[in-house]
């Protein structure tokens, strides 16, 4: 192999700076485990003129992929520009001209991950893409290398910094939800439209990826069942809090029997629950193996360097599989047919907050109704507001099927006495009271 190997960069904003940075501090450490030196050779953009958070020669950039994509010197394509099509088009062009791929990118992984494997594959391509879940944490391999002999059957994760950030800076510090999105914005966690984190999307794309490897089984992006943080109010985080929980979006992704549930939702966590301790841009993603129990990966999730080190490290396997002279991927082939668990068999503990009418055996019948579908409280505050005039109810369930909950719900806003379901969020874990 020569002396030098050479990556061409697509993209060169908050990530690709980061990446810029990292192999030009860690050349020497670099080039002692590779045995030759690695190069960024060309660098894709859109705009020649703008101002970068990196020192650049200025004849590295273009503004025309071909110059990256048709260079026959460069041997690895990082892809840190975002969005689907046009990355689509220059990693499948990549591998046509033999060039392996390292990506960032979520969005097209969880869309078109299995294609683009296959181009991969068929090309005798490496195809890479660890940054795309929870940006410095080596989760993918974690799953793929480290537990490749067990068999998991639950995987639970905070795995969106700036959803984690936001939730973290109003409950700790009152910020309000506007703010705390501007400074996520601003810190570089969020995307560049930041609707895809607050509405729980890009958790859903990382939770699709993380479904696929760690269950050997197709997960599209359609399975995954959504609910981002946008409703969430200071109210429910301090009576969360009152309560001995913690709010956090939480994806979760369960297998068992051949049957998938998977889902992102805003969580009440117990505060003993590990995950109740990540706070801001961190993130953690909890595997629950058959063999090996409990594991825990926690770490940056988001940013330019935490992010960039996922990324040069699979540039690191790259260039160790070429001298080996072999290809390899993140890649688990599903071996395991799928289908989704249905809402009488998912079960979860309830958190419930409403306003009602403020007049006797209304309580008893809230709680009649729900004794009926075989649900029954475990916590219950009752606060008179409007001069007594009006309650607020918050209770929080034993563990029920969806199915029970959800007909409990529809019954409840039904009731006269009942003014407004004002929020339900799942539970998870038993706080200490
Ligand atoms: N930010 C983070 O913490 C993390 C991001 N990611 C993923 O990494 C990828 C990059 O994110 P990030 O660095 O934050 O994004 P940025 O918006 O900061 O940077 C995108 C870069 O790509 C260039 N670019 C975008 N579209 C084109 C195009 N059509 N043609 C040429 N150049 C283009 C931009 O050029 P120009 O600068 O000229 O505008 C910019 O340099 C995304 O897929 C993201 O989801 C993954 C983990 C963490
Ligand atoms: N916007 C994402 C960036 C990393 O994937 C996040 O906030 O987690």
């Amino acid at each position: 192999m020569s002396e030098k190997v050479t990556v061409g960069l697509l993209g060169l904003g908050v990530v690709g700076s980061g990446v810029i940075k990292l192999i030009e501090n860690h050349q020497q450490k670099l080039a002692h485990q590779l045995g030759c030196n690695v190069q960024v050779k060309r660098v894709l953009v859109r705009d020649l003129d703008k101002s970068r958070d990196v020192d650049i020669e200025e004849d590295l950039l273009t503004t025309n992929p071909d110059d990256v994509l048709n260079d026959p010197d460069i041997d690895v394509i990082v892809e840190v520009m975002g969005g689907v099509n046009e990355a689509k088009d220059y990693i499948l062009k990549a591998f046509t001209s033999k060039k392996h791929v390292v990506s960032a990118n979520k969005d097209l992984v969880a869309l078109h991950g299995p294609e683009l494997q296959d181009a991969a594959t068929h090309n005798k391509c490496d195809f890479y893409y660890e940054a795309s879940v929870a940006g410095g944490i080596p989760i993918l391999r974690g799953i793929v290398d480290g537990l490749s002999s067990d068999r998991i059957q639950k995987v639970m994760g905070i795995v969106n910094g700036t959803t984690n950030y936001i939730l973290t800076q109003m409950d700790s510090e009152g910020v309000s939800y506007e703010n705390a999105l501007k400074e996520a914005q601003e810190l570089g966690f969020a995307e560049a439209d930041p609707t895809s984190d607050v509405e729980g999307l890009d958790a859903a794309r990382k939770m699709a990826i993380l479904g696929r490897l760690a269950f050997s089984t197709p997960v599209d992006l359609e399975d995954v069942e959504v609910s981002g943080i946008k409703g969430i109010e200071l109210e429910d985080l301090q009576y969360g809090d009152q309560l001995g929980y913690t709010m956090k979006l939480i994806g979760y992704a369960n297998f068992d029997n051949h049957e998938l549930e998977i889902n992102v939702q805003p969580t009440l966590l117990a505060k003993s629950h590990p995950l109740a301790a990540v706070k801001n841009e961190f993130n953690a993603v909890y595997v629950y193996g058959d063999a090996v129990g409990e594991t825990m990966f926690y770490g940056p999730g988001a940013g330019s360097l935490p992010t960039a080190t996922a990324i040069v490290s699979d540039v690191v396997t790259v260039i160790k599989n070429m001298r080996l002279g072999v290809t390899g991927n993140q890649f688990v082939e599903p071996h395991f047919k799928k289908e989704l668990k249905t809402s009488d068999k998912r079960y979860a503990q309830y958190y419930v907050r409403l306003f009602a009418k403020d007049e006797a055996g209304v309580f008893s019948t809230i709680s009649a109704l729900f004794h009926d579908q075989d649900i029954s409280f475990k916590r219950i505050l009752q606060t008179p507001v409007n001069k007594g005039e009006v309650a607020e109810i918050i209770f929080i369930t034993h563990q029920t099927s969806l199915e029970n909950f959800q007909q409990a719900l529809e019954k409840l806003e039904s009731l006269d006495a009942v003014l407004e379901v004002k929020s339900y969020y799942k539970v998870e874990g038993d706080a200490i009271s």
